[in-house]
C-alpha cells in the first residue's frame, strides 16, 4: 500500500463538565451519522474504550432516535485482547453491554475482534485477523479509502487519551506508534493493563474522514498541555484527519492549557 498522510490542524473546544463532553460527543456523532448515512448509506464508526463507553449512552437520548442505526458498521480503533464475555477488559462486551445491544445495530455490522484469538490472548492472530476483516469491507465498498492510497478512510473515529498521552494502544517509547506499513497490530506488554492489545496504526488513524478525541479529568492535564504545544513525543499529539482532528475537553483536562491559568 502507498503511504498515506492526511493533515488537518488540531482543534478544540472546552466545556464546563464531563457531562457536557459526552453530550456533545453524541450530537456530533449523530450529525455525522446522518449526513454520511445520506451520502453514502453507510456510516462507519470507530469506537474507543475507557470513559468512551458510557459516553455514549448520551446517543440513547430521545432527540437522536431517528438515527439510522441499521447503516452504522462499528469499529474499535483499539481492543485489549479478551475474552469477548469479559466484562472487566472487553471493550467490546463493555461497549454491547452498556450501548450497542439498546439499538438496533445489526449483529453483522459489529466487527469484534475474532473470538478465537480473544479466547486463546493470541494479540497477534488477532491483529492479523482485523486487517483482513478491514481490507475485504474495503472491497465491498463499505468502508472507503484514502484518496488514492488504498488506506481505509473510516467516517469517525472517537478517541480517548491516557494521562501518558497515550491513544488507541500506541504508546509514548513504543515502536507500535512507527508503524507505517500495517493496518492493525499489536502489543503484548502494555503500559496501561491489560498486556495484550491490537491497535489500529498511525496512518489508519489519521486518514479517517472526522477524528473526535474525548478527554476529560485533571489526571490528563498535563497530557493535554503538552499536546497543544506540539510534544510529538506523545502519540496524541500526532494525531489529525482527512477534514477534522477536534478535541473536545472538560475545563479540568484543560486546565494546563496557557489560556486557561
Ligand atoms: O482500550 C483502551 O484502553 C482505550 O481504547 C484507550 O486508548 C483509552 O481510550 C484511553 O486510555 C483513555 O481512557 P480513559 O477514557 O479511561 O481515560
Amino acid at each position: 500500500m502507498a503511504s498515506a498522510s492526511a493533515n488537518t490542524k488540531r482543534e478544540k473546544i472546552v466545556f464546563p463538565t464531563e457531562d457536557d463532553v459526552a453530550k456533545a460527543m453524541a450530537k456530533y456523532t449523530f450529525y455525522l451519522s446522518k449526513k454520511f448515512c445520506k451520502e453514502r448509506g453507510y456510516f462507519t464508526i470507530v469506537l474507543s474504550g475507557g470513559d468512551l463507553v458510557l459516553w455514549l449512552k448520551k446517543l440513547l437520548a430521545p432527540e437522536y432516535a431517528e438515527t439510522e442505526w441499521s447503516k452504522w458498521h462499528v469499529f474499535w480503533v483499539d481492543e485489549r485482547v479478551a475474552p469477548l464475555d469479559d466484562t472487566v477488559n472487553s471493550n467490546y462486551k463493555q461497549t454491547l453491554d452498556s450501548f450497542l445491544s439498546k439499538v438496533p445495530i445489526p449483529t453483522s455490522n459489529i466487527y469484534a475482534i475474532d473470538q478465537d484469538c480473544a479466547a486463546l490472548g493470541d494479540a497477534k492472530g488477532a491483529a492479523i485477523l482485523y486487517e483482513e476483516c478491514i481490507k475485504k469491507l474495503v472491497n465491498q465498498n463499505i468502508i472507503r479509502t484514502y484518496k488514492s492510497s488504498g488506506f481505509p478512510q473510516f467516517d469517525l473515529q472517537l478517541l480517548g487519551m491516557g494521562p501518558d498521552g497515550h491513544m488507541a494502544s500506541l504508546f509514548p517509547g513504543h515502536y507500535q506508534i512507527k508503524e507505517k506499513a500495517n493496518l492493525v497490530t499489536y502489543i503484548t506488554k502494555s503500559p496501561k493493563l491489560p498486556p495484550k492489545r491490537i491497535t489500529f496504526t498511525l496512518p489508519v488513524i489519521n486518514c479517517a474522514s472526522y477524528n473526535l478525541m474525548a478527554v476529560c479529568g485533571e489526571a490528563q492535564a498535563n497530557a493535554v498541555a503538552k499536546v497543544f504545544k506540539d510534544d510529538f513525543n506523545l502519540p496524541s499529539a500526532r494525531l489529525t484527519a482527512d477534514t477534522q482532528a477536534i478535541w473536545y475537553l472538560d475545563r479540568a483536562a484543560a486546565s494546563k492549557l496557557p489560556e486557561c491559568l
